[in-house]
């Protein structure tokens, strides 16, 4: 299984520009999670102190009970063992095909024979659509398929955490879904916890287990994916929307001045962007079929409920409405239509009284667990 991150005041600055503060949040185990927020509100910078590229000025971030702020460079170097990274590009060297470049970590950090290094990278590859494509040289293969070798590069050392950097830069929006795909089949496979950071605003609402979002330097939210979908802050909603009517400015957040003269041009009449009103909650993603039902998608309904009667009523509602008839009374919840107009938690008798078990363990992912590729093994993406 995944491991939790334990996230509790983290703080970074450069210099005098502090990029967050404060920022606390708990990645629960083999779950997925996605952090939106603004063109250069940090993300890439959080990421980087998560596996201590960068070193806070303080808080706290804990992985398996060791404070990557603090530890020894030693501890750093075990704990680092624990995260794959998928960069933007792949970050693939030139000069190797692929099958080197995802036996790369293996030949660094392991003593694997060639046999068994051979068996663990044409697994990697097979599981991202990239068999047959060993001997091509990232020059000549499309961004998508950089990024599943990445991907490949970023598993073969059996990651329980995968960070990954801005899946679509540089995708067209199919092949953003079949990464997300990806991701999702993989995260059922290894139960590892992911934690993407992203743009991409049908990959926020329809991929991840959890949703955050950074800005003014500060975390705005972070939790069930429910929460800042049905949320009504504004730059929340503007974000999901794309519009530039909102607290979000060309470079920066707006000062009021700007807001207010903005707002006027708005309700004149110019188009603030958007085509739609992006809200509510759709389904979210599951895994293709035949592949392995994912742990942490499980384990999350269950923490979930438990931390139900805490969330804004709109996200209860939304949660409610995900289960399964099944579920429902699994949870001892039954729909409660017209709850957005309530004020507070939901009614007591509504909330999970949860049985401490009765679900039955995921089957765990095997040797004979075969992904039915979601690509065309050479095709290119
Ligand atoms: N090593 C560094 N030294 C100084 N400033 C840095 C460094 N790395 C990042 N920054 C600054 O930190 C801020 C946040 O950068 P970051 O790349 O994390 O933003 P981001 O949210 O990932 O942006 P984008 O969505 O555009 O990728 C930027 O102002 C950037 O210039």
């Amino acid at each position: 299984m995944g491991v939790e991150v334990v996230i509790e005041g983290l703080t970074k600055s450069f210099g005098k520009q502090t990029i967050w503060r404060d920022v606390t949040l708990t990645l629960p185990p083999g779950e997925v999670s996605v952090m939106l927020g603004p063109s250069g509100t940090g993300k890439s910078v959080f990421l980087k102190s998560m596996i201590g590229l960068l070193k806070p000025d303080r808080g706290k971030c804990v992985i398996n009970g060791v404070d990557v702020v603090t530890c020894s460079e030693r501890k750093l170097y075990d704990v680092r063992k624990l995260f794959g990274v998928l960069f933007q590009d792949g970050a693939l060297f030139g000069s190797m095909n692929l099958y080197d470049n995802v036996a790369f970590p293996l030949r660094e950090h392991t003593k694997k024979s060639e046999t068994e290094i051979r068996r663990i990278v044409l697994e990697k590859l097979e599981m991202t659509g990239l068999s047959g494509a060993e001997k091509k040289l990232p020059g000549e293969i499309s961004g998508g398929m950089r990024k599943r070798a990445g991907l490949s590069r970023a598993l073969v050392l059996d990651p329980k955490i995968i960070l990954v950097d801005e899946p679509d830069s540089g995708l067209d929006p199919v092949r953003t879904t079949y990464i997300s795909q990806l991701f999702l089949d993989v995260n059922a496979q290894i139960d590892a916890t992911f934690l993407i950071v992203t743009h991409n605003i049908n990959l926020a609402r329809t991929v991840p287990d959890n949703l955050g979002m950074l800005f003014r330097k500060e975390l705005v939210m972070f939790g069930p994916r429910e929460v800042l979908l049905t949320s009504d802050e504004p730059v929340v909603k503007q974000f999901l929307n794309g519009r530039m009517d909102g607290p979000i400015g060309m470079s920066e957040e707006k000062d009021s001045a700007t807001m207010a003269a903005e707002k006027a041009m708005f309700e004149a009449g110019h188009h603030a962007g958007g085509v739609e009103d992006v809200t509510g909650i759709p389904e979210q993603m599951q895994p293709t079929p035949g592949v392995p039902e994912r742990g942490g998608a499980r384990r999350r309904k269950d923490r979930v409920m438990r931390i139900l009667h805490t969330l804004p009523p709109a996200a209860q509602e939304g949660i409610i409405e995900s289960l399964s008839p099944e579920e429902r009374r699994h949870y001892g919840v039954q729909t409660h239509h017209g709850l957005t107009s309530q004020r507070g938690q939901l009614p007591t008798e509504d909330v999970a009284a949860l049985p401490g078990s009765g679900w039955r363990e995921p089957r765990q992912a095997t040797d004979t667990d075969r992904l039915p590729p979601p690509y065309p093994q050479q095709g290119r993406s």
